[in-house]
């Protein structure tokens, strides 16, 4: 059940208002979901599967069947919980939303993923501000079953735990590797490339767009590149990184990032839609249509 303070809270973000930075873990109040909830994830649910046939990386559908997610209802994290903490340890919490970084490292680092408990409205169905319990479940979730990737997710929390101790400057790189790999990710395919960032995924407009569009850059993976590649929240991106595998992200960020974090605080940021000498490019991007400015 929602306890009042959380209505309260649900209701200032649902205004608009600068998301609740709440470190709190939230029951989910499955019981409480609508019948427009219910109907919203099965709207969505049913959209992004017709789109992401033939887009989505193979195993990302394959493994929301493993979790039997389907367009009938929310799922529920406790059932989903099951399949999870069995196949790779993790589990999901349910969150308010938004999380201090420090605090989404360390559930990150002990196997736990931040699950946003309420679902956007009916009338937000095409663009969000912030995650919601559907770009979470269906975005980042089915991925966690993948051994490796749920290797690198964890190792990753703990990589920010460590960086906010020793190199808190470089906590916007790190920033930087999560957006273009976990969010916004491509992977390379004997098919062709194939989405796994849970941002794509869960977007109609970008699911499309990440892969057809002649504007934007497509660049092979590379860590130092993309952690001084800077990005923009509120537009598709510019550029789009694809890795080779989940096994090369691994071994990509295995080493010690103590003397890359060094290095790192030499270094120029690149600006998002900027083609460097060196890059490994799949697609030089036309530009059409971005925006100015706003790179983080
Ligand atoms: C990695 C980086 O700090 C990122 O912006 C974090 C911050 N807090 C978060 N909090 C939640 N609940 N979910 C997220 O994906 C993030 N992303
Ligand atoms: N290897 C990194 C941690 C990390 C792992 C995976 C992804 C990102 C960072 C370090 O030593 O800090
Ligand atoms: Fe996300």
């Amino acid at each position: 059940m929602q306890t009042a303070a959380q209505k309260v809270e649900h209701q200032l973000t649902d205004k608009g208002y600068v998301p609740v930075y709440t470190t709190r873990v939230i029951e989910q109040p499955w019981d409480s979901y609508s019948a427009v909830e219910h109907q919203t994830w099965a709207t969505l649910f049913r959209r992004q599967r017709e789109l992401l046939a033939g887009r989505a990386a193979r195993e990302f559908v394959e493994n929301q069947e493993r979790f039997g997610m389907s367009a009938d209802a929310i799922p529920k994290f406790s059932e989903l919980n099951k399949v999870l903490r069995k196949a790779t340890g993790w589990e999901l919490i349910g969150v308010e939303g938004l999380l201090p970084e420090l605090t989404f490292f360390e559930h990150l680092a002990n196997r736990r993923f931040p699950v946003t408990w309420w679902i956007r409205k009916p009338e937000q169905l095409d663009y969000l501000s912030e995650p919601d319990l559907f770009h979470d479940l269906f975005g980042h979730v089915p991925l966690l079953l993948n051994p490796v990737f749920a290797d690198y997710m964890q190792a990753y929390g703990a990589g920010g735990v460590k960086a906010a101790a020793i190199a808190p400057e470089a906590l916007v790189n790190l920033t930087r590797l999560y957006w273009y790999t976990v969010e916004f990710g491509l992977i390379n395919t004997a098919e062709g490339l194939r989405i796994y960032g849970a941002g794509i995924v869960s977007s109609k407009g970008e699911s499309i767009y990440s892969l057809e569009s002649a504007a934007p850059n497509r660049i092979g993976f590379d860590l130092e590149r993309v952690m001084r590649t800077r990005y923009r929240i509120d537009t598709y991106q510019k550029t789009y990184f694809v890795i080779d595998s989940y096994e090369q992200l691994m071994e990509a960020t295995r080493p010690d990032f103590t003397p890359l974090y060094a290095r790192l605080a030499q270094q120029e940021s690149f600006p998002a839609g900027e083609v460097q000498s060196g890059d490994r490019v799949f697609q030089r991007g036309s530009g059409e249509g971005w925006l100015d400015g706003g790179d983080v």
